[in-house]
């Protein structure tokens, strides 16, 4: 097991990591997310001894790495696939690692068939694309056979061969029991890979939950309802019995509509006893994508000036960060913007079951759930709003989910010394 006891990292008077703590236990895979720049890296460096903590520790089976006895037999990581000689072959890098750990060269054969480069194993590793440098950076990670294994970002550049079996690498490597610890960018792989979240943002915990639970706390389900479209006043008919029965009701583009706050059972009981035929009713959940941007959209410290979510960015506060979005209560899907507009101008909040809860930005960062742009010039949730849900409990955060906490990071000084 890592574990990870208010972790901070400072490099002068920039923080890279603040106050985090986590477990990562054996026999699951936990996915390790945050945005660029969030500390990750940082947080991996520090686990495996490359980097010393400015305040807190963190542990591999009680033991700081650099304590570990016969550590590369016990961790194996890959943190950057291109930190190797390129004048060596695949083979001859892996024997010089092994003999260091007094591993058997018959071993770095059988990683080398594990990883799929037997074939190319004598060849100078510096004519090797990033996928096979990757296949060649996890080789080097199971070389001793570890029991814990940290991966940073593996699916980079691997092609959807290379990401499957990495997939199914590290769900066997988990159904070992080991302890797998790996970070990415690539939400949708995380969604399939890993059992456990443990979220970060500007060098703060954000989230630490299995990836079920991740979903439902950050998004709202919602039913997608479609009447006839040859006859919109069944449609209109329908919006209004069921806004009475206390759900929020909005159309989308293509005419369906998007119902919370009641469950499908009941919509289809009211649309019967209204005599309003159906077309579609049907569930929607969020992806880990759609999860994940909600939860990280106050955290972000790159986004393009071209990208249409910079204008749902919570305005950065003099001094510190807009906070991250702590998980309790239900969000509102993120509706659909109008062409340009800004998000929120002169449209209330949405209210009602499954609504914002105050100090978090309005309604989510407005990507389109439903991956349909919206008409320029209408603003399908420019609707009044129901009467707005009760304020969350300020202070108590969800199980699993840190507080935000001050923010600590200095943007102005950036300073490449190490203050440690
Ligand atoms: N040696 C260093 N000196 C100064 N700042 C650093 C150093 N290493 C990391 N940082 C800063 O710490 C912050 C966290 O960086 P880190 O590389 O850990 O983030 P990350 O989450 O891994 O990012 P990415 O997803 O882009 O790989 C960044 O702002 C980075 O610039």
């Amino acid at each position: 097991m890592i574990e990870a006891v208010g972790l901070t990292k400072r490099y002068g008077a920039k923080t890279a990591v603040y106050n985090l703590s986590f477990q990562v236990r054996p026999g699951t895979v936990t996915g390790f997310l945050g945005p660029n720049g969030s500390g990750k890296s940082t947080t991996m460096r520090m686990i495996l001894g490359l980097d010393e903590p400015t305040s807190g520790h963190v542990t591999i089976g009680g033991h700081p790495f650099r304590r570990l006895p016969n550590a590369p037999r016990q961790v194996g990581a890959l943190l950057d696939a291109k930190a190797v000689h390129g004048g060596r072959s695949a083979r001859s890098h892996l024997l010089s690692l092994a003999q260091l750990s007094g591993i058997p060269a018959q071993r770095v054969d059988e990683v080398l068939g594990v990883v799929g480069l037997q074939e190319v194993a004598r060849r100078r590793s510096k004519g090797f694309s990033l996928g096979m440098g990757q296949r060649l950076g996890i080789a080097a990670a199971l070389l001793g056979d570890p029991q814990v294994l940290l991966f940073d970002e593996p699916v980079n550049g691997l092609d959807p061969e290379g990401i499957h079996w990495v997939r199914n690498l590290m769900k066997t490597l988990a159904a070992e029991g080991r302890t797998v610890f790996v970070s990415s960018h690539l939400m949708s792989e995380m969604a399939v890979t890993a059992d456990h979240l443990i979220v970060i943002g500007r060098g703060q915990l954000l989230s630490d939950m299995s990836v079920k639970d991740f979903i439902s706390a950050n998004s709202a389900d919602f039913a997608r309802v479609r009447t006839p479209q040859t006859e919109p006043q069944q449609r209109e008919k329908l919006s209004s019995v069921l806004t009475e029965a206390g759900a929020h009701v909005m159309t989308e583009q293509d005419g369906a509509l998007r119902v919370t706050g009641l469950p499908l059972p009941r919509i289809s009981d009211l649309a019967n006893d209204a005599d309003v035929r159906l077309w579609e009713l049907s569930p929607h959940q969020a992806s880990l994508e759609e999860a994940y941007m909600r939860m990280t959209q106050g955290a972000v410290d790159y986004r393009s000036t071209a990208d249409q979510l910079a204008g749902f960015q919570q305005p950065q506060q003099p001094g510190g960060y807009a906070e991250p979005v702590a998980q309790q209560g239900w969000y509102a899907p993120p509706p659909p913007q109008a062409g340009g507009q800004p998000p929120f101008a002169g449209a209330p909040l949405p209210g009602g079951p499954g609504y914002a809860v105050p100090g978090q930005a309005p309604g989510g960062p407005g990507y389109a759930a439903s991956g349909q742009a919206p008409a320029p010039g209408h603003n399908p949730y420019a609707t009044p709003a129901a009467p707005a849900a009760p304020p969350a409990p300020a202070a108590a955060p969800a199980p699993g989910v840190s507080a935000p906490a001050p923010d600590l990071t200095k943007r102005d000084s950036d300073s490449p010394e190490d203050a440690r």
